[in-house]
């Protein structure tokens, strides 16, 4: 890359060798991730760094790692100038941009850097967006984002929508986006392209982008979408296309790992607060009331966990990750007994993933998947609530009154929220400047704060979910005063574990920020960082 842009009297406008906007760190002796802004072809880091690079190997389809001194690891993301030689650069059309031209120290901090040409003429750019898997708050927001930071930031004019998920790639027309179509489309809930499980035909997909000449394919989805996205990435390397593939990563669910959380889950813990309010407001107008509310998580129960947390009317959360048991001493039914007799009533909230295996003991399991490949669960809700009447009708102890509420569509079908329509504007102009500066094979995301460009391998060889081991759910037991459900043998043997550090490589770290930290006890680092 050239020398890095710079307004002539900035302070900093020294640094004019090479650039780059960001990449993304490990650290891999103790797993942290960060950010780093380059310069040249070597990053800029503090001085206490002195580290010789080499590159693991020249294959472009392996991962670029660049490793060094103290066990430095710099992951490094996929670039057209990886499999196409002597590709033209241009101008970055942002020197002229008034937006970033009026502080002096714009993009030349050490913070925060572009650059200088971009590996696309703006008239060349033929970009697409499609979004694809379950709603989110949010996706229209990023559609209009990318669309208004492709016209307005880099004169691009020819941006289509893929109707309906990956299957619109060859099965639907295009529809033509213009910053008119997106103006104002943030403001609902849903995707105005549309949405679909299954469908994924990585070479009818590849073909038609071939065929439409697209070159710049924005894929908005979680976990499932990301695979796919990755693996359209490696068919256009294969075929040696200039044809950027950058990942937007969507998900109420917050499954998606290494990223500090997907966007539209903020607004999904917001719209659940409604439903718990209301569970707790029947729950105690009435004689031993029990509120339930069933939320979204299929294998991760963040939603749950963040929703809980935030209320503090909740007296239990159950979710996937926390195994529980109804009968017996300890067990939910005797919590509930003892909640109901204490103060009157009760509030429960359990994600729709949680206690499926017991689920499948007392119903006939089925198995059954959706067009992705996802387990489609049974009704937990349902199943529980019939559960609590079924044991204090056994008991006769006491008459029970119990409402169950299940919001769960509707908190992921509203718009989103401030600071979700923040974030997605961030993820979108960052994926973005990614593309327009040859980047592909990436997932936009904020790791430790920091808008970052992570390779597609890392972001699909694991789900994220909720350590129970970690301080958050300790911090929500707490608030709850719920029972563990662990057995004392459970407790020893996981003390026992900890001790003798077997489980601290398997157990992901939990990814939200705590004060500026993550809660997994890595720390931020703040003299490295991105754009
Ligand atoms: N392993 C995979 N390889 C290729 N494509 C995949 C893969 N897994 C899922 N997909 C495709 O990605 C799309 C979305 O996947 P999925 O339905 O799992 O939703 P998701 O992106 O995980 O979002 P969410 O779970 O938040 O609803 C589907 O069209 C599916 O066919
Ligand atoms: O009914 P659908 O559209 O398949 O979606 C349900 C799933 O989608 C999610 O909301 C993820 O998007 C899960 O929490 C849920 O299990
Ligand atoms: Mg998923």
């Amino acid at each position: 890359m050239d020398s890095i842009f710079a307004p002539k009297s900035s302070s900093i406008s020294s640094l004019s060798s090479s650039a780059l906007l960001s990449r993304f760190l490990e650290a891999s002796s103790s797993r942290k991730f960060s950010s780093l802004t380059f310069i040249g072809s070597r990053p800029f880091r503090p001085s206490s760094y002195s580290t010789t690079f080499a590159m693991a190997s020249n294959d472009v389809s392996k991962p670029k790692i660049i490793t060094g001194d103290f066990g430095y690891v710099l992951e490094d993301v996929p670039h057209f100038t990886d499999y196409i030689p002597d590709l033209s650069t241009y101008s970055n059309p942002l020197q002229d941009n008034p937006a970033f031209c009026v502080v002096k120290q714009y993009f030349v901090h050490v913070d925060d850097s572009v650059p200088q040409k971009v590996y696309f003429d703006s008239d060349e750019v033929h970009a697409c967006i499609v979004t694809c898997g379950g709603l989110c708050p949010g996706l229209n927001t990023v559609i209009r984002e990318i669309v208004y930071s492709l016209y307005h930031m880099y004169g691009v004019t020819t941006v289509l929508g893929i109707d309906g998920g990956y299957r619109g790639f060859y099965a639907r027309n295009t529809i033509a986006l213009t910053p008119k179509v997106v103006n104002d489309i943030h403001k609902r809930g849903g995707t105005i392209l549309g949405t679909s499980r299954g469908g994924h035909d990585t070479s009818k997909i590849v073909d038609s982008i071939q065929d439409r000449g697209i070159n710049q394919v924005y894929i908005i989805g979680g976990d499932g979408t990301q695979k796919g996205a990755s693996v359209i990435f490696e068919e256009i390397r294969r075929r040696g296309l200039k044809v950027v593939v950058a990942g937007i990563p969507k998900t109420i669910d917050n499954d998606i790992p290494v990223i500090d959380k997907s966007f539209g889950f903020d607004t999904a813990v917001e719209e659940a607060q409604r439903a718990i309010n209301a569970a707790h407001v029947e729950a105690e107008s009435v004689e031993n009331g029990i509120g339930l509310v069933k939320l979204m998580g299929r294998y991760s129960g963040f939603i749950a966990m963040y929703a809980t947390l935030a209320s503090r009317d909740v007296d239990c959360c159950l979710i996937p990750e926390s195994p529980f048991y109804l009968d017996g001493k300890g067990g939910l039914f005797e919590y509930i007994e003892k909640q109901l007799k204490e103060n009157g009533h009760m509030v429960i909230v359990i994600a729709e993933g949680a206690g499926q295996e017991l689920l499948s003991e007392s119903m006939q399991s089925r198995n059954q998947q959706d067009a992705s490949g996802n387990k489609l669960l049974q009704d937990v809700g349902l199943w529980i609530s019939q559960g609590i009447k079924d044991y204090f009708s056994r008991q006769k102890t006491m008459a029970i009154n119990l409402k169950y509420i299940d919001p769960t569509y509707m908190i992921r079908a509203v718009p989103s929220n401030a600071s979700d329509n923040v974030y997605s504007t961030l993820l979108a102009q960052s994926a973005v400047h990614g593309a327009m500066a040859g980047y592909t094979g990436f997932t936009s995301g904020l790791v430790n704060g920091r808008q970052t460009y992570i390779p597609f391998y890392r972001i699909i060889e694991k789900q994220n979910k909720v350590v129970i081991t970690d301080r958050m759910w300790a911090r929500l037991l707490s608030s709850t005063n719920q029972p563990s459900f662990m057995s004392d043998k459970d407790v020893i043997e996981d003390k026992t574990e900890c001790i003798s550090g077997e489980k601290k490589e398997e157990d992901p770290a939990t990814q939200f920020l705590d004060n500026g930290n993550r809660a997994d006890g890595v720390l931020e680092n703040k003299e490295v960082s991105s754009v």
